[in-house]
């Protein structure tokens, strides 16, 4: 079985109500249906879900995703999204593991493994970020870094959870910065994970496990990077701000993945 292809915006604090509805709305509403195991997923801030999921309900190529859950069911803590929560009103997908929430709010592999276990029980299909800082690539340990983050939380999942976990690969250096990674740098990567996949579950599961690209995928980029035999598909911060911008990419997605 081939890997389902995805394409994911990754809002991240952007969009107050009545723009982010105004986009949603927009995007949804122009896509025209993707063939079958071609998926476009959106991921606004909280306060969006429940207008996304009502928009993207009578879709089958259009789900919504939430960009962070909390470790434990329910309880005490200020502030938080439980991963039931988010199960509960349809969501599909949940990110976790952004170089950002591991930057801002010291997320590590323990947490993260935590946090993908409760989201598998709750029924979501977390969608695993790592990737590396530019001193790390700098000095030829890129794939030794990455290999730490995925085997410090894949590592505790048995193959029955892995089937249901999508991974992004998203080196830091290249988030925000316009400076994506080049066709081959990503490609040599993501054939990488694919191989740790291989070695650490199985050659099938490897075949079968969605990795999407992220850092700077805009619509000039998209279909050059899709056009990689690894690349299932990207995870799209600053260009899924713009409903134009990241259709092109949907679009390129439709033809390339
Ligand atoms: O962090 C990202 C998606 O999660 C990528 O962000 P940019 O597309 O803005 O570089």
């Amino acid at each position: 079985m081939k890997a389902k292809s995805l394409v994911v915006a990754n809002w991240k604090m952007n969009k107050s109500y009545v723009p982010g509805i105004m986009l949603l709305n927009q995007i949804i509403s122009t896509l025209d249906p993707l063939p079958e195991g071609k998926e476009m997923v959106i991921c606004p801030p909280y306060i969006h879900l429940q207008t996304a999921q009502t928009l993207a309900k009578d879709r089958f190529d259009v789900y919504i995703g939430a960009q962070n859950c909390h470790v434990q069911k329910e309880g005490a803590y200020t502030g938080e999204i439980s991963a039931p929560m988010l199960a509960d009103l349809g969501i599909k997908y949940v990110i976790l593991g952004h170089s950002e929430r591991r930057r801002d709010f010291a997320e590590d592999g323990k947490m993260l493994t935590e946090k993908v276990k409760q989201a598998l029980r709750q029924g979501l299909q977390p969608i695993y970020c790592f990737g590396e800082p530019w001193p790390v690539r700098k000095e030829g340990q890129a794939q030794a870094f990455v290999e730490q983050q995925l085997q410090e939380v894949l590592g505790q999942l048995d193959a029955q959870q892995m089937e249901r976990i999508v991974l992004a690969y998203e080196p830091i250096w290249a988030i925000g910065t316009g400076q994506t990674a080049s066709p081959a740098e990503a490609e040599e990567m993501h054939a990488f994970i694919r191989a740790y996949l291989a070695k650490q579950f199985s050659e099938d599961l490897a075949q079968k496990t969605t990795i999407l690209y992220g850092g700077s995928c805009k619509p000039s980029n998209a279909a050059a990077l899709f056009a990689q035999p690894n690349i299932n598909g990207a995870l799209v911060g600053g260009a899924s701000l713009d409903a134009e911008d990241f259709l092109a990419i949907v679009e390129a997605g439709r033809k390339e993945l």
